[in-house]
């Protein structure tokens, strides 16, 4: 790695760049009134991708950066379900008819805390308020300490062909350190029991830096892992943000590997899985070379989204339940985070809208350039341009830190092709803040950027 520009760069705080602008630009300004008019003008032809947050989980990992809570009474869980499903209805109402669907992507939370019934009955009402394609891609996050045998089988009858699984860390004292104990036998057998249900397409998400992490255990969980040979791997630096985050400080921060520790277990992890013939893609995603995601990457048609990396293609994205974002052409809504905040809305017949951002044609151009950047590693900064009618010239004008980035070294530009550094990569955030208008005031907000 190059030390000089990880001292450099590496402890800014940074965007991930799910989207842009990111989430803390989001205001008050956009709420259920313009949701439900962005609904109404969605082009006839449209198909349109589904997330559905699903906020609980039965314990608390003290590393978890997700909208999630901790839920004891199944009651809880069952009104929420059948308030997704009044929201789901209410959109399909003012869409005005059934648009294509070629991707749902449940999210959490742990998604199969739902009965097995509720959720085929969810799926259910989407498909009746949707046109779920036959070909569609149906993707649910696992946590693998509470999946059962009939979850499985709902999840194969319901259609789902694609399942995320919690599995972070293998060594105990690492999960021991952030109350998740998982053993390997447990993930195995899920792993097991998915595939016999014929759901092939299996993600494994790791972290690193996580407390009494070494080279050596982040080794040892990937070896475990690969002897299961998952489709893909997403691997995530641990965001250690306790101001946010309240059970984060159940962490002992002098656990915590320090930067150049976090980047050597990163580069560790990346070798390990290269090595036994997974991709690298973009920032933290690996995958089997003939899986569907690798394919994407080569192809260039990679995209990003608020799940992270995807091979959904789709301009629009609908978010269902308490903290959803959904993108709209004409911009992103995220519903409100409190569950109480948000069912009250949708039972009300309202939408639960809270807040979001109307996309300007700058922000719709400098969001194509981030997104290469953060897919791809590069941007040919002219194509993109010429598609939005601009030139580039004023572009790189308005990127003052670019010319830092391009005498560190950081990035190459040829003509008007960017290319970020091969052995600079792990900066990628800090090239593709180059290009965000809006960076200044949220910065604070941002994990590092390494
Ligand atoms: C599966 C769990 C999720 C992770 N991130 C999100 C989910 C659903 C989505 C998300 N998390 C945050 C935001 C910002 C806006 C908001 O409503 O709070 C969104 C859209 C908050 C957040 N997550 C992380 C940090 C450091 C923050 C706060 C600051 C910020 O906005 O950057 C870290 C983090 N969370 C997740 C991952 C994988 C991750 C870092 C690698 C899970
Ligand atoms: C959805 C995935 O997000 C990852 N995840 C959850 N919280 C954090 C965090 N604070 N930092 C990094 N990754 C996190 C886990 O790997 C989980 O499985
Ligand atoms: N909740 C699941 C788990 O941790 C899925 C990933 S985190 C949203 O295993
Ligand atoms: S990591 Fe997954 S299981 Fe753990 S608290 Fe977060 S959402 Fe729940």
């Amino acid at each position: 790695m190059r030390t000089d520009l990880a001292a450099s760069y590496g402890e800014e705080r940074l965007p991930r760049y799910t989207s842009y602008p990111t989430a803390p630009h989001f205001s008050r300004a956009i709420g259920p009134d313009t949701y439900a008019a962005w609904l109404a003008e969605i082009p006839t032809n449209a198909s349109a991708s589904l997330y559905l947050h699903v906020p609980f989980c039965r314990e608390m990992c003290w590393y978890c950066g997700c909208h999630t809570q901790i839920v004891r009474r199944d009651g809880l869980i069952a009104a929420y379900q059948r308030t997704l499903r009044s929201e789901i209805e209410l959109v399909a109402a003012t869409v005005g008819r059934r648009i294509k669907i070629e991707h749902i992507h449940f999210g959490g939370g742990t998604p199969t805390i739902m009965k097995p019934e509720a959720f085929a009955e969810l799926m259910a009402t989407m498909r009746r308020a949707f046109f779920v394609l036959p070909s569609a891609e149906i993707a649910v996050e696992i946590d693998p300490r509470t999946l059962t045998a009939d979850m499985v089988e709902a999840l194969r009858l319901s259609g789902v062909n694609r399942a995320s699984l919690g599995v972070q860390s293998f060594d105990p004292v690492v999960q021991r350190a952030i109350n998740r104990v998982q053993s390997f036998e447990q993930t195995a057998s899920v792993v097991d029991m998915l595939r016999r249900a014929g759901i092939k397409g299996i993600n494994f998400d790791l972290i690193y830096g996580l407390p009494h992490q070494t080279i050596a255990s982040c080794l040892d969980t990937v070896r475990r892992a690969l002897t299961l040979a998952p489709e893909r791997f997403s691997v995530f630096g641990y965001a250690h943000v306790p101001d946010f985050k309240k059970h984060q400080r159940m962490i002992k921060e002098s656990a915590l590997p320090d930067g150049p520790a976090r980047h050597d277990q990163a580069c560790a992890i990346a070798n390990a899985l290269k090595e036994a013939g997974y991709v690298q893609i973009g920032l933290d995603h690996f995958a089997k070379a003939d899986d569907s995601m690798a394919v994407a990457f080569r192809e260039g048609t990679l995209r990003r989204n608020f799940q992270g990396y995807t091979t959904d293609s789709s301009e629009l994205l609908l978010g269902f339940g308490a903290s959803a974002i959904g993108h709209l052409p004409q911009g992103y809504v995220q519903n409100e985070v409190q569950i109480g905040a948000y069912s009250q809305s949708v039972v009300a017949g309202r939408f639960a809208t809270a807040r979001g951002y109307g996309l300007t044609d700058d922000d719709r151009l400098r969001a194509d350039i981030i997104e290469r950047i953060m897919c791809e590693f590069s941007a040919d900064l002219g194509a993109i341009c010429a598609r939005h009618g601009t030139a580039p010239e004023a572009m790189l004008k308005s990127a003052p830190r670019l010319k830092e980035l391009v005498s560190d070294g950081v990035v190459s530009l040829d003509g008007d092709r960017l290319a970020v550094a091969s052995d600079a990569r792990f900066l990628v955030r800090s090239v593709a803040a180059a290009f965000d208008a809006h960076l200044d005031a949220a910065k604070q907000l941002h994990s590092r950027a390494v």
